[in-house]
C-alpha cells in the first residue's frame, strides 16, 4: 500500500542534467576528500573545525613569531594547521622556504584570498595583496624594479647621501629624539624619491598620516581573526547586525587607504600644474604623454606603496641598530676604527665606500638579523598542490616563513640573541653565518622590491651616524647608567619599545664636519616647513 504513494517524479531535460552535475560534483568532492585524507600532511596542532588546537593557541599569542617558533622545536621545520577550512604552512628555515617559495615561485608567489581585505576594504590594488595573475602586478614590479633596483637606485644615491647628513644634523641638534629622526630621514628619503616632497622634522601630516594607517592594522592579518574569511556570506549583515563590527573596520580601513594613495598624488598633481613641482618617480610618469586613467591609477598606486611599505620597516631597523649600539660599546668601537682608518677624519662615508667597510656592512646584517622588523614577512598563496618532502601541501594554503625563527636558529647562529656582526667575518668560510639579506627582504617573485634602496639607505645613515657620534646609556639622577630592555612590539611591522640613548659627537671635528657638509640644510628645512604649510591647507580644502 506503501509503495502506491511513492510517485516517481518525471524529470524534464534541463532538472536531469541539474541533478546529475550536482551528483558529480558531489562525486568529485568525495574523491577529492579520500584522495587527500590519504596523504601526509606536515606535522602541526590539530584540533576540530571549532574549538582547541591551533586557534586557540594563536589568539592566545601576543607573538606569533614567537608561538611558531615553539611549534618548530615540537614539530619541526615544516608545520601545518587549519583554523575553520583554511590550511597554513609555516616554514621555519631557510632552506623550505628557498626550495618552495623561491624554486617553485610559479606556484608559490600568490596573495591569500581574502574576503575582508578583498572584497570589503577593496586592497587588491595595493601591490603587496595584488594576486599574482593580476595584469596589473607585473607592471607594478616593472616599475618598483626600474626605479629602485640595483640599476635604477643608483640614480637616488645623491638624495639619499643628503637625507643621512640632514639626519646628522637633526641628530647633533635635538639627540634626545633620535627615534624621532629615524623616522623623519627614512621618511623623507622615500617622499622626496616618490614625490619629490621632503617632509619637515617633526609633526608632518603625510608622515603622520602613514603612522596612522600604519597602527590602524597592526594585528589585522593574524590568521582566523576575521569569521568572515570563513563564511563570505556575513559580508551582507546589516551594519546595525550584532556582530557586524567588523564592517565598519572595513569601511574606515577603505576610507584610509584612498587617503593614504591619493592625499600625496594630489599635492604632486597641483605641483605639476603651478609648475613648480620637483623631479620625482610620481612627476616622471604622469608628464608622459597620453596617459590613460589606467596608467594613472597605477603610478598612484605604485607610488603610495613605496612611501607606505618603505618608511616604517626602514625606520625601526635603525631604531634596533641604536638599541644594538647603545648595549655593545666595543662593537661600536670597532666599527669606529675601520672608519677612521679608511676615511680620516675629512669626510663622511658614501655609497662607494660600501664594500670597503666590511665591518660596518656586518653591523647593518646583524641589525637586520638580530630583530627582523617583518617577522612574517607577507603570506604567500599556494595555487597548485605540491608535495615536499614527501609531505602533501595542498593548494589554497598560506604559505608564511617565519623570518624571525630562520635569523634566530640556534643551530644557523649560535647564541642568537647576541648582537654580533664578526658572524660574516670569519676568513673560514665555513664558520661564516649565513647572510640574513637573503631572507629578511622574503622570497621568490615577491622579494621586497624596496631591499636595493632599503640597504643603501640604512648603510649610509649607520656609517654616517658611527663616523660622528657615539651612542652610549643614558644616567639616571643618581649618576647611574640606564641599560634599556630589548623589548619588540608584535604586528605586522615589528618595531623597539621606545627607549633612551644619549649621542655625542665623538669630537668637535666630528660635529664641524656635519655642519661643514650640509649648507644647504637650513634651506632644505625652510623649504620642507614651506611644503607643509602647502600640505596643511590643501587637508583643510
Ligand atoms: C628594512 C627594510 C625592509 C624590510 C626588512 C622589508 C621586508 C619585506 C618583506 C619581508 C616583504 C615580503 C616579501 C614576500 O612576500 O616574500 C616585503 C615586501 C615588500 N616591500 Fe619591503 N622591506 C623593507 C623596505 C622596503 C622599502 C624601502 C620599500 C619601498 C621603497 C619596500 C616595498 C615593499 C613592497 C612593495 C613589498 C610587496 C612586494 C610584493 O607583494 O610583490 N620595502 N618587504
Amino acid at each position: 500500500m506503501f509503495l502506491c504513494l511513492i510517485r516517481i517524479p518525471i524529470l524534464d531535460t534541463t532538472t536531469g542534467l541539474a541533478i546529475l552535475s550536482m551528483a558529480l560534483i558531489i562525486l568529485r568532492g568525495v574523491f577529492h576528500w579520500l584522495r587527500r585524507s590519504k596523504r601526509r600532511f606536515p606535522p602541526g596542532p590539530r584540533g576540530t573545525y571549532f574549538f582547541g588546537g591551533a586557534r586557540k593557541e594563536i589568539m592566545g599569542s601576543s607573538f606569533l613569531w614567537l608561538k611558531y617558533s615553539e611549534w618548530a622545536k615540537r614539530y619541526g621545520p615544516i608545520i601545518y594547521y587549519r583554523i575553520r577550512n583554511q590550511p597554513y604552512i609555516i616554514l621555519q628555515n631557510a632552506k623550505a622556504a628557498t626550495d618552495l617559495l623561491e624554486k617553485r615561485a610559479r606556484i608559490y608567489s600568490d596573495r591569500p584570498n581574502n574576503i575582508m581585505f578583498d572584497k570589503l576594504v577593496g586592497s587588491t590594488n595595493i601591490m603587496t595583496r595584488t594576486k599574482y595573475r593580476d595584469p596589473r602586478f607585473p607592471k607594478y614590479r616593472k616599475m618598483f624594479h626600474d626605479e629602485l633596483g640595483a640599476r635604477g637606485g643608483k640614480a637616488h644615491w645623491a638624495v639619499q647621501e643628503q637625507e643621512a647628513k640632514v639626519f646628522l644634523m637633526n641628530l647633533l641638534d635635538d639627540p634626545e629624539n633620535f627615534l624621532l629622526h629615524t623616522r623623519s630621514t627614512a621618511s623623507a628619503a622615500i617622499m622626496r624619491v616618490t614625490y619629490g616632497y621632503t617632509p619637515s622634522r617633526e609633526n608632518d601630516y603625510f608622515v603622520n598620516l602613514i603612522r596612522e594607517w600604519m597602527a590602524s592594522f597592526v594585528d589585522a592579518g593574524r590568521p582566523g581573526l576575521w569569521l568572515v574569511d570563513t563564511y563570505p556570506f556575513l559580508r551582507y549583515l546589516p551594519r546595525w547586525f550584532p556582530g557586524a563590527g567588523f564592517l565598519a573596520i572595513a569601511e574606515k580601513q577603505k576610507r584610509m587607504n584612498e587617503k593614504i594613495l591619493s592625499t600625496p598624488i594630489n599635492w604632486v598633481k597641483k605641483e605639476m600644474a603651478a609648475g613648480r613641482a620637483a623631479s620625482s618617480f610620481a612627476s616622471k610618469y604622469l608628464s608622459q604623454p597620453n596617459l590613460s586613467a589606467e596608467d594613472e591609477d597605477i603610478v598612484r598606486v605604485v607610488s603610495g606603496v613605496m612611501y607606505f611599505a618603505g618608511s616604517d620597516t626602514m625606520a625601526w631597523t635603525l631604531a634596533a641598530f641604536f638599541l644594538a649600539m647603545t648595549l655593545n660599546p666595543s662593537i661600536q668601537e670597532k666599527a669606529q676604527h675601520e672608519l677612521d682608518a679608511f676615511l680620516g677624519s675629512e669626510r663622511l662615508p658614501t655609497l662607494d665606500d660600501k664594500d670597503s667597510l666590511p665591518y660596518v656592512k656586518a653591523i647593518l646584517k646583524e641589525t637586520l638579523r638580530w630583530h627582523p622588523v617583518a617577522p612574517l614577512g607577507l603570506p604567500h598563496r599556494l595555487t597548485e598542490d605540491d608535495e615536499y618532502e614527501h609531505m602533501f601541501i595542498p593548494a589554497g594554503a598560506t604559505v608564511q616563513p617565519n623570518i624571525w625563527q630562520i635569523a634566530h636558529d640556534e643551530e644557523t647562529y649560535p647564541d642568537p640573541m647576541t648582537f654580533d656582526p664578526e658572524r660574516y667575518l670569519s676568513r673560514d668560510e665555513k664558520h661564516t653565518q649565513p647572510d640574513p639579506m637573503t631572507y629578511v627582504f622574503g622570497f621568490g617573485r615577491r622579494i621586497c622590491p624596496g631591499m636595493h634602496f632599503a640597504e643603501n639607505a640604512l648603510f649610509l645613515t649607520i656609517a654616517s651616524t658611527l663616523a660622528i657620534f657615539n651612542i652610549g646609556k643614558v644616567l639616571d639622577e643618581e649618576g647611574r647608567e640606564i641599560t634599556p630592555e630589548v623589548k619588540f612590539t608584535s604586528g605586522i611591522v615589528s618595531h623597539v619599545e621606545p627607549f633612551k640613548c644619549k649621542a655625542t659627537p665623538r669630537s668637535s671635528s666630528a660635529e664641524d664636519l656635519i655642519r661643514t657638509s650640509i649648507p644647504g640644510n637650513h634651506d632644505a628645512e625652510g623649504t620642507a616647513r614651506c611644503l607643509s604649510k602647502i600640505v596643511n591647507k590643501m587637508r583643510n580644502e
